[in-house]
């Protein structure tokens, strides 16, 4: 079956103060429909590099990117991002309902932008905070306005970047929990980058890691965790720990040694 998002022998240089760098190199990466990847790696080694590739926000300089088998030039339709800073993404003039519809009000009707709105709202829990400014609301809620928001576009990609990685650990665990419920009611595909190893192994299908310098993918684990996934149950099961010490392992750390990056 032709792969959703792919990227093939994937090269990206980028202008460095000494010179281009090479960033990655031969990376080959193919995410299936509905499925959910994460990308892991050290500080620095092309997590959003990679990403913004794959979004097309960055043109590469060598292989193929291909979305549903076709080359990209560019953001192909129905494929967004979302960042992980919230507070700069919503606009905070517009109402949560109106930061919603922003990437939908220049195609459709006002009859089919309420309902995506609404549709959306519902999905991350937020339909009664809709008339409110984004700046009245908590980070965490603020970062489910900015998922709205895609997810209103209703997306065949949902491309993100360290999407929880300023939020606390309660609110981070209750993002993911919701974020598996609306994957498998749209059954969007997801790439997901993040620095979290659990965060990682307890959200995806599948996780790659990038390594080397330039980096391609050094590690790629499926991960057959039974779904609806817990945050308890499942981090208690010992396939789990057993994931999860590999990816540790594959990011160089070692049983009794402090983390390096
Ligand atoms: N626009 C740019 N121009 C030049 N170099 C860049 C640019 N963006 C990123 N880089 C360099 O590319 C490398 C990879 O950066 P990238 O942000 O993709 O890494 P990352 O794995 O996402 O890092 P982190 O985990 O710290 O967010 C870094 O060395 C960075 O300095």
């Amino acid at each position: 079956m032709t792969p959703t998002i792919s990227c093939t022998d994937l090269e990206v240089t980028l202008p460095g103060a000494s010179g281009a760098v090479n960033i990655l190199a031969g990376v080959n990466l193919s995410v299936a429909k509905a499925e959910f990847v994460s990308i892991l790696g050290t500080s620095g080694s092309g997590k959003t590099t990679l990403l913004r590739v794959l979004g097309g926000l960055l043109p590469a300089t060598g292989g193929e990117v291909r979305c549903d088998g076709t080359p990209i030039q560019g953001p192909p339709d129905g494929v967004v991002t979302v960042f992980q800073d919230y507070a700069h993404s919503l606009l905070p003039w517009r109402t949560v309902r109106r930061n919603v519809a922003l990437g939908i009000e220049a195609r459709l009707g006002r009859a089919e932008r309420d309902e995506r709105v609404d549709e959306a709202l519902t999905m991350v829990g937020l339909l009664e905070r809709a008339d409110e400014y984004p700046w009245r609301l908590s980070g965490g809620m603020q970062q489910r306005v900015q998922i709205a928001r895609a997810l209103a576009t209703r997306p065949r990609v949902l491309l993100m970047d360290e999407p929880f990685g300023a939020l606390d650990a309660m609110t981070k665990a209750s993002l993911q929990d919701q974020l598996q419920q609306v994957q498998s009611l749209t059954e969007t595909t997801i790439v997901f980058v993040t620095h979290d190893v659990e965060e990682a192994v307890y959200l995806s299908d599948r996780l790659v890691v990038l390594n080397g310098s330039p980096a391609d993918i050094g590690l790629t684990l499926d991960i057959p965790l039974p779904r609806p996934r817990h945050q308890i149950s499942t981090k208690e099961r010992a396939d789990y720990l057993e994931l999860r010490h590999r990816v540790y392992e594959a990011l160089g750390h070692t049983v009794g040694e402090p983390a390096r990056g």
